[in-house]
């Protein structure tokens, strides 16, 4: 279980969390949501060790995080997928699926990478710079499973892809929450939020101001959106 208690950030003089406090337990997918600059991408650099203005509690399975640094909080199973998507641009698909060690508790074998995400295996002598976007999200998320992450941190992984590529986003997703992996997870797109997560986090000015279950999104998504400026 992935629990976050009175987390406060902070860049230079500016507060950008606070008080923020959230859980994600095995086989959970909880979703923050918020306007641009409401902290959420913070959020995520912080519970991954990424973010050195930080005060509160982070801890995985009871085990305080907050003296580790990013590479040991990777050990320990937490796999951070960049809104960048972070891929080796020179090397191909297997290069960037087999250079990185495995380092978290449950790495994914190569075939099993490969039977998860077909489209990997058919590109995978491509490099990754010939990849289409939606081919470097799947890469940037198989990268994280195949070096071991129980914990999934995944900022925005819809950005910018097509309708059918969204659809193949949710459905590993969903699989990697079947198999009891954790995923936290930055999403603008509610339809797609809705289909794949438990729990909502609304984030305003740095503070979890709601929960919401999937049919309060759904009953009220015009108002978010309208709220969230999509
Ligand atoms: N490197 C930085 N230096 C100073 N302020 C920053 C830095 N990065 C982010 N901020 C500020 O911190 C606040 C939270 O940013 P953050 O990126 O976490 O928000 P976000 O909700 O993820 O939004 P977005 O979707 O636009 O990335 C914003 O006001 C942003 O301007």
């Amino acid at each position: 279980m992935l629990r976050v208690e009175g987390l406060r950030a902070w860049y230079g003089e500016a507060t950008v969390l606070r008080d923020v406090a959230l859980t994600v337990a095995p086989g959970e997918v909880v979703t923050l949501v918020g306007r641009n600059g409401a902290g959420k991408s913070t959020l995520l650099r912080c519970v991954m060790g990424l973010h050195p203005g930080q005060r509160g509690s982070v801890t995985l399975d009871g085990r305080d995080l907050g003296p580790l640094p990013a590479h040991r909080r990777a050990r320990l199973g937490l796999g951070w997928v960049p809104d960048d998507r972070g891929a080796y641009a020179s090397l191909t698909v297997t290069e960037n699926l087999t250079l990185p060690p495995a380092v978290g508790p449950d790495p994914w074998p190569l075939a099993k990478v490969y039977e998860a995400f077909p489209v990997l295996h058919e590109r995978r002598a491509a490099a990754a710079t010939q990849l289409s976007g939606g081919e470097q999200q799947m890469l940037a998320l198989a990268r994280v499973l195949r070096m071991g992450a129980r914990v999934l941190l995944c900022d925005e992984p819809t950005e910018g892809l097509s309708p059918l590529l969204v659809g193949q986003v949710a459905d590993i997703l969903r699989q990697v929450r079947d198999q009891g992996t954790a995923v936290l997870l930055v999403e603008q797109n509610l339809r797609f939020a809705t289909g794949v997560a438990d729990r909502h986090h609304l984030l305003a000015e740095g503070r979890v101001v709601e929960t919401l279950r999937n049919d309060e999104v759904r009953e009220r998504e015009g108002e978010l959106l309208a709220y969230l400026g999509i």
